[in-house]
């Protein structure tokens, strides 16, 4: 598959593109390595989706980004910096845990105290409460919010000081499928342009959706990272045609056919779309009857499952 394995630290050499880039970073808590000599590369500009199941170490990462969690191992480099040294935070946003906004409070004065804190100007408050279209109920106490209402404020008090790194740990966790999506179309949104977007997602589904790049971690360690697309594994043409054993052997044989695979009863040829009528023909020809012939996108999902030897997230 087209996705590259990353590399050690050593066969690598300083990017300035890269927003975040960890070498070797490890974190041990006492027997259990939660994060395994990790190598992550997060462009400029890019939404960056860090895919994994629950306890593949995805927050640990993250807080050891933001020099929350200190590693045990390895180093990490976030916008220039060493994480934890003084004014690394100036340029980030983070939702990592849920922020302790007032009960009684509106959004909007939540976001004034927390403004007056970060030293940001009032006038900011307006613009983020737009940026997450929460202005038409910025007035409303904060105990009367909606979970995603709640989250996307969250989200808002990340945005105050106009950070060029966002950084979302599960953004969706918990909500309703309204919610998600408007979780989504919003991460969508703010990760156009400039700004740089890093979250973290169990949900294939939202990483394919939302994320220009993927990194796959499972059990601590990065087993991919690449393009959504690349990771997908660009198209294959499906063949249901009879006698399909005999169908298989001429597909193994022609050209630009990378891999044959049979599944209940149905030819899966790894090839590019331009081969379609030529093998269609081929097949006819050596009196074979094709009853189908269509193009199908592996789903990330089942690349999730190649990568990790069929664990599910
Ligand atoms: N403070 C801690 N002390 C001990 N073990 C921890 C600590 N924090 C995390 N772990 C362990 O490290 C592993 C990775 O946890 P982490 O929370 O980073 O995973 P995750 O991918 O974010 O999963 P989740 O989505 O469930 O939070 C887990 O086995 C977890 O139990």
């Amino acid at each position: 598959m087209a996705t590259h394995v990353p590399q050690s630290p050593e066969e690598r050499t300083p990017d300035a593109s890269l927003l975040v880039e960890t070498r070797g970073l490890t974190k041990r808590y006492g027997g259990i390595t939660a994060v395994d000599d990790l190598n992550l590369a997060v462009r400029r500009g890019e939404v960056y989706g860090f895919l994994g199941p629950n306890g593949a170490g995805k927050t640990t990462t993250l807080k050891m980004l933001l020099g929350l969690v200190r590693p045990s191992g390895g180093s990490a480099r976030v916008l220039d910096r060493s994480p934890g040294t003084p004014g690394g935070l100036a340029k980030i946003g983070a939702l990592v845990e849920s922020p302790a906004f007032y009960p009684y409070l509106s959004g909007k004065n939540n976001l004034k105290v927390m403004a007056r804190y970060c030293g940001v100007p009032n006038s900011r408050v307006a613009e983020v409460l737009e940026d997450v279209e929460l202005a038409g109920r910025a007035k409303s106490r904060y105990k009367k919010y909606s979970l995603g209402m709640k989250q996307r404020l969250g989200v808002a008090a990340a945005l105050l000081k106009d950070p060029e790194l966002l950084i979302l740990d599960e953004p969706t966790n918990g909500l309703d499928p309204k919610g998600m999506a408007d979780m989504r179309s919003l991460i969508r949104r703010l990760g156009t342009g400039e700004r740089t977007v890093l979250l973290s997602s169990h949900l294939l589904g939202e990483v394919e959706q939302v994320c220009d790049r993927v990194g796959v971690i499972h059990k601590g360690r990065l087993i991919s990272e690449g393009a959504v697309t690349d990771l997908r594994g660009g198209e294959a043409l499906l063949v249901r045609a009879e006698p399909v054993e005999e169908a298989a052997k001429i597909a193994e044989k022609l050209e630009g056919v990378e891999r044959v695979e049979t599944n209940d009863g149905v030819l899966r040829l790894t090839t590019g779309p331009e081969r379609a009528a030529e093998i269609n023909a081929k097949l006819v020809s050596a009196g074979l009857r094709v009853s189908e012939l269509r193009f199908a996108e592996r789903s990330l999902e089942d690349a999730f499952l190649e990568l990790t030897g069929g664990e599910t997230v």
